[in-house]
């Protein structure tokens, strides 16, 4: 079975270097030539723990292709996998230009019967449409047919959510064609749902954003938490036993970022609006998100009076620990938000630096480590809860900042840790720690 992949971002290079894994021969088609090249090397463009050994494993053993050629990636292809972005357009509807681009081309270059099944996240009625551009514009003896199978990775556990995955869905109006989808999927062992084509697409959005609907829920209880003097951490344990509810994405921080969650949402609402269904509770969920990214900025302001000319470290960039990526991360709200205030910000990130470097404005200065960071800070905000975060010695923030006060947006510390030191600690849903040298310049 020949299998090509449209799109080596994210998505498209887990899946390419997953099935190669699995022992399949892919070719992954990108029309960005740099990323190509890389990835022809064996280095991969995206952060992904695991994922580079196992791209190069490929490659060498040339179960594994890249190209920019459509005709090599297509033309003998059985399956196609769509893996382009479907980024938001202003009004939060689906930019689809990306997925009509690849219908239109996989048309043009195939010489064969063909399965095309999509991972991309599309609107419910998009594979419909794949399906239309595809049909007139191939050679008419063509047979092509048009699966839903969209994605459910998580960046930074991609690897484990692709070989362990909690289940795949299968959406397809042709039982042949779900079949052969099927098969490929078996050697996994993860359990397998067959549904029509709108309801698949249909699972994607309703999951994604349900976990919104937990992540901003979890966020309000943790406001109401701060103000009755509850602590969220006992309130999220609490609740998440009853195996109705669950114990998962009960995190509550500074909201959910990443190239997903905000993106599918608003394109939910956009589709209930287009039905003549008001999604309120969603419509809420994003508003609620929105005003928790710029709780961390609330706080420093609270505790420090004016902002300007103050020295802010901010400690973590990517959307969350494992990732290089910065897409709608609340770090960025933050330091937007901050150098409005007319602050000085030192920001650290493991990995994330050099995706930041290139969105954020000049004003930032980037350190190699945490200390640095630190070293003469006013305030230190705490934006990812990478590992290293969460491990560094609370001592080091008393040794290194010239005043030592933490807003921690991820909880990364334990309030019975804090105690024993000389830090003003103010976290998510929990009560706050303000410590007496602090207290002169608490408004
Ligand atoms: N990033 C994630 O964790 C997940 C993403 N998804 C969905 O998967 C889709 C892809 O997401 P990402 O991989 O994050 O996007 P991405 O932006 O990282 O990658 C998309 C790639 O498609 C390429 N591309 C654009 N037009 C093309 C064409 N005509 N032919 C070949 N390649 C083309 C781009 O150059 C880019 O490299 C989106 O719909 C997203 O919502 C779903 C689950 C997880
Ligand atoms: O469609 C997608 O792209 C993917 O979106 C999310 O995956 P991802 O965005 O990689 O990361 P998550 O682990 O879901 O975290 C998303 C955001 O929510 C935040 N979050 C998560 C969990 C939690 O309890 N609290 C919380 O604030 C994270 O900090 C992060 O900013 C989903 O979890 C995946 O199943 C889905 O495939």
């Amino acid at each position: 079975m020949r299998i090509a992949v449209a799109g080596s971002g994210y998505v498209g290079l887990v899946t390419g270097v997953c099935l190669a894994e699995l022992g399949y021969q892919v070719i992954c088609i990108d029309v960005n030539a740099d990323k190509i090249k890389m990835l022809q090397s064996g280095r991969s463009p995206i952060y992904e723990p695991g994922l580079e050994p196992l791209l190069q494993r490929n490659v060498i053993s040339e179960r594994l292709h890249f190209t920019t050629n459509p005709e090599y990636a297509y033309t003998n292809a059985d399956i196609i996998f769509i893996a382009v972005g479907t980024p938001e357009l202003k009004d939060g509807a689906t930019n689809l230009k990306y997925v009509e681009a690849v219908s239109k081309t996989i048309a043009e270059f195939i010489k064969d019967d063909v399965i095309v099944c999509t991972k991309s996240t599309v609107p419910v009625g998009t594979n419909d449409k794949i399906k239309e551009i595809i049909n007139n514009l191939k050679p008419q003896e063509l047979h092509v047919e048009v699966v839903s199978n969209p994605e459910f990775l998580r960046e930074g556990s991609a690897l484990i959510d692709f070989f362990h995955g909690d289940r795949i869905v299968i959406g397809s109006n042709n039982h042949q064609a779900a079949t052969l989808i099927e098969q490929i999927y078996l050697p996994l062992n993860i359990p397998i749902m067959k549904t029509d084509i709108k309801s698949a697409e249909m699972i994607k959005y309703a999951s994604n954003a349900f976990l919104a609907t937990k992540i901003s829920f979890i966020n309000e209880i943790a406001t109401l938490c701060e103000r009755v003097g509850a602590n969220i951490e006992e309130v999220a344990n609490g609740i998440g036993k009853d195996h109705r509810i669950g114990p998962y994405f009960l995190q509550a921080g500074i909201g959910y970022g990443g190239s997903c969650f905000p993106k599918d949402t608003k394109a939910l609402v956009q589709l209930a609006g287009n039905v003549q269904h008001p999604f309120e509770l969603l419509k809420a969920v994003i508003e609620v998100n929105k005003l928790q990214q710029s709780i961390p900025v609330v706080k420093a302001k609270q505790l420090l009076g004016s902002l300007k000319g103050k020295s802010v470290a901010v400690l973590g960039l990517a959307f969350k620990p494992n990732t290089d990526d910065i897409r709608e991360a609340a770090s960025l709200v933050i330091i937007q938000e901050l150098l409005a205030e007319g602050a000085e910000i030192a920001a650290y990130d493991p990995v994330a630096v050099p995706n930041a470097a290139r969105v954020l404005e000049k004003g930032v200065t980037f350190t190699k480590n945490i200390k640095s960071a630190l070293y003469g800070a006013d305030i230190a905000i705490i934006a990812t809860e990478w590992e290293e975060i969460k491990s560094l010695p609370l001592d080091v923030y008393s040794t290194y900042m010239n005043t030592p006060i933490i807003v921690d947006g991820r909880n990364c510390y334990s309030l019975e840790d804090v105690r024993d030191h000389p830090i003003t600690y103010v976290s998510v849903g929990r009560p706050a720690i303000i410590k007496e040298q602090s207290k002169i310049l608490i408004h």
